[in-house]
């Protein structure tokens, strides 16, 4: 166990039932049944307790994303998944089958349904676009003439029809990315792992890619389990999110329902960078945490649903019987559904914070107070 790890504090596990524990799942397309994994000691190096506990299923057709600092267990999670390692212990079942008990030939044969994607993209430099497309039906054995349809099929899916004949040096990032995607899918997978497929992009091709692994999980229902430690590229994308924190699921469920109540500190630390966390900046430089008995308490809302942010300010003024102001509001689509954040100011300095939150936490909304402002 390294020092980070013995550092963590063990906290519950907290589900929402769209991602649910293993046995609940009557047949899901990956199944972690109560995995642990630990690096052994090795070379003065001490042993690590890499993952713990971890129990949940993914549902088939799914675009699920994990989520978690560097060091959190992402990775050690999906090579379980394609058995590149094994769980010290626990199994991992991938579209019905124990992928922790194959080895050898009946490994590799299982690892063609499940296909990967990488940060670096992982290319052959000495390969055109098309060859390296072409690698993995070479391996499984497809004749030449099956090679070059389903290649070409490809490299239509992915939009880089032109690219046939390039090398990867040739290539943008996003091309580049676009080849692994195909060279992926070749064997027509049930899964496709992402493994910080986009994290070497700028933003906007990393819009792009994902907008194409969306219309590959709709079009040919691959589940996509996508790791990550970006919190925009899960609401982009994922419909379902697990939070990985010292090698335990901290928080998991639907996109949405994390986004507007986020229950662990290191959701709700993913969630302020990306949800519009920034204030007008005459408004962050007054602000102070101690409370005042007069001036405006600056609160901060999640809500959830189109146009549940119109309705809320007029709510709380009426039932607060003051002038709420609203100084900023973002809407964005998360998993599908309308999330809003919205900033408020609510004047009558602490006891109206206090009652404003007391309302907002009766009516199950998520907020948070900021501070206040003379
Ligand atoms: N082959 C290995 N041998 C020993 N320790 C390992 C090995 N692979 C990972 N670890 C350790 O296991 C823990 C989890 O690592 P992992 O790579 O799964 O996390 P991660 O969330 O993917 O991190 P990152 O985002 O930095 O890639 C870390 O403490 C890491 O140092």
């Amino acid at each position: 166990m390294n020092a980070h790890q013995s550092l963590a504090v063990g906290r519950p596990i907290e589900s929402r039932e769209a991602i649910s524990p293993a046995a609940a799942e009557p047949d899901p397309m990956v199944r972690f049944e109560d995995i642990s994994k630990v690096y052994p000691a090795y070379r003065g190096k001490p042993g690590v307790n890499a993952l713990q506990g971890i129990d949940f299923a993914i549902p088939r057709g799914s675009i699920t994303g994990v989520i978690g600092r560097s060091g959190a267990g992402k990775s050690s999670l999906v090579r379980l998944i394609n058995g590149l390692e094994k769980p010290t212990t626990g199994r991992v079942i991938v579209d019905g089958r124990d992928i922790s008990a194959l080895a050898g030939h009946e490994l590799r044969l299982a690892q063609r349904s499940i296909g990967m994607i990488f940060q670096h993209f992982n290319l052959l430099s000495s390969r055109t676009a098309a060859a390296n497309i072409a690698l993995p039906l070479e391996i499984a054995g497809w004749p030449k003439a099956e090679i070059r349809g389903r290649v070409a099929e490809l490299l239509a899916l992915v939009g880089i029809a032109d690219k046939h004949d390039r090398y990867p040096s040739e290539l943008s990032g996003g091309q580049k990315q676009r080849v692994g995607i195909a060279r992926a899918l070749a064997t027509r997978p049930s899964v496709l792992l992402s493994d910080e497929a986009t994290s070497a992009l700028d933003p906007q091709t990393t819009r792009a890619i994902l907008d194409l692994l969306a219309n590959i999980n709709r079009e040919l229902g691959v589940t996509i389990v996508l790791i990550t430690h970006e919190m925009s590229v899960v609401r982009q994308l994922a419909k379902e999110v697990v939070v990985l924190d010292s090698g335990r699921v901290v928080e998991k469920g639907h996109v949405a329902d994390i986004f507007t109540h986020p229950k662990h500190p290191i959701t709700q630390s993913f969630l302020a960078e990306v949800i519009g966390d920034s204030l007008p900046v005459s408004l962050a430089s007054r602000l102070v945490q101690e409370p005042l008995a007069s001036g405006h308490a600056v609160i901060r809302v999640q809500v959830r649903g189109a146009g549940a942010g119109n309705t809320l300010v007029a709510r709380l003024a009426r039932e607060l019987g003051l002038d709420v102001s609203l100084l900023s509001a973002r809407i964005d689509e998360i998993g599908g559904q309308h999330v809003g954040s919205l900033t408020l100011g609510i004047p009558g300095g602490e006891s109206a914070a206090t009652r404003a939150l007391a309302f907002l936490s009766q009516h199950q909304i998520s907020a948070e107070r900021l501070g206040y402002v003379a």
